[in-house]
């Protein structure tokens, strides 16, 4: 495990409300049972647990939902995030996150992701290199989320991009918005557009015509694709060519023989099956 650890890694699938320390969920969970949102004795149990089935995953993903939904605790989490994998030594690390809409506090898909911005120029344990898009290389924007040390002596670095989700229980306007939002702050280091959530919901062509736009715009797509058995819809992914595809594990023989044609890299086979 030792040489796993100091081995550099980029990590390419890594979900931001799936990336969350155990000992945060805890604490956030413990504030709101004191507050009376929710019974901590009903979800500790959920949140310690190890092994889990794809429906147990989803259903953990709605609780975590419900603890880390504020703007402050989305910053917390995506700097704690940043440092755990620096401390991994992962020295590249893709992001991805599902801007939300909560009109109750406040937060639009926006917000959300100026929360997830101010993480990560919040993040003091290593050095951030958030790169723009390649029309600002160089610019001040560029450097401002870059931490220097005044000594000149060796820190930690961390490449951070930011993909934007697009979660399957969305509809065509929502998706389309995510994508609207990614292209605004592609100055910011938003590179790509993701497509995830639960695999037995929702359709196909309710996501194309954004994922469409995102890859017309010059945003890299990366599906979530044949985590459950859906020929229709494996096949119209495949056909969409994204630049990834993650998961695939219920990939047929002919499926796995056109992802090989099309030099499609494949990433995050491992989860399901571990
Ligand atoms: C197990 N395999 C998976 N398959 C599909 N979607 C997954 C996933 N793991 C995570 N997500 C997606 O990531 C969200 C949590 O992070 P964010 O709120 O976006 O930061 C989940 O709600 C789900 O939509």
């Amino acid at each position: 495990m030792e040489d796993w650890l100091s081995m550099p890694k980029v990590e390419l699938h890594a979900h931001l409300n799936g990336s969350v320390r155990d000992s945060t969920l805890l604490e956030l969970a413990s504030v709101l049972g004191e507050k009376g949102v929710i019974v901590f004795s009903d979800v500790e149990h959920v949140i310690r647990k190890n092994d889990r089935s794809l429906t147990e995953v989803f259903r953990l993903f709605d609780l975590i939902h419900i603890l880390t939904t504020d703007h402050k605790v989305i910053t917390r989490i995506t700097k704690e995030v940043i440092e755990d994998f620096a401390s991994e030594n992962v020295v590249y690390l893709e992001l991805r996150t599902t801007p939300k809409n909560n009109a109750s506090i406040g937060m639009s898909k926006r917000s959300y992701l100026g929360a997830v911005l101010e993480g990560i120029k919040a993040v003091t344990a290593v050095d951030v290199a958030f790169r723009p898009h390649s029309s600002d290389v160089g610019s001040q924007k560029n450097s401002s989320l870059v931490n220097h040390t005044c000594s000149g002596s060796a820190r930690k670095k961390i490449y951070v991009r930011i993909l934007l989700s697009i979660d399957r229980r969305e509809t065509t306007e929502a998706a389309m918005e995510t994508v609207k939002l990614a292209l605004e702050m592609r100055d910011l280091g938003v590179v790509g557009i993701d497509l995830s959530g639960n695999p037995i919901v929702g359709e196909w062509v309710t996501f194309f015509p954004a994922l469409q736009f995102a890859r017309e715009q010059g945003l890299y797509v990366t599906l979530h694709c044949g985590e459950v058995p859906n020929p229709k819809e494996i096949q119209a992914m495949l056909d969409f060519q994204p630049q990834r595809i993650g998961h695939a594990c219920c990939f047929e023989e002919e499926e796995w023989k056109t992802l090989k044609s099309l030099s499609i890299p494949l990433i995050c086979i491992m989860q399901n099956i571990l």
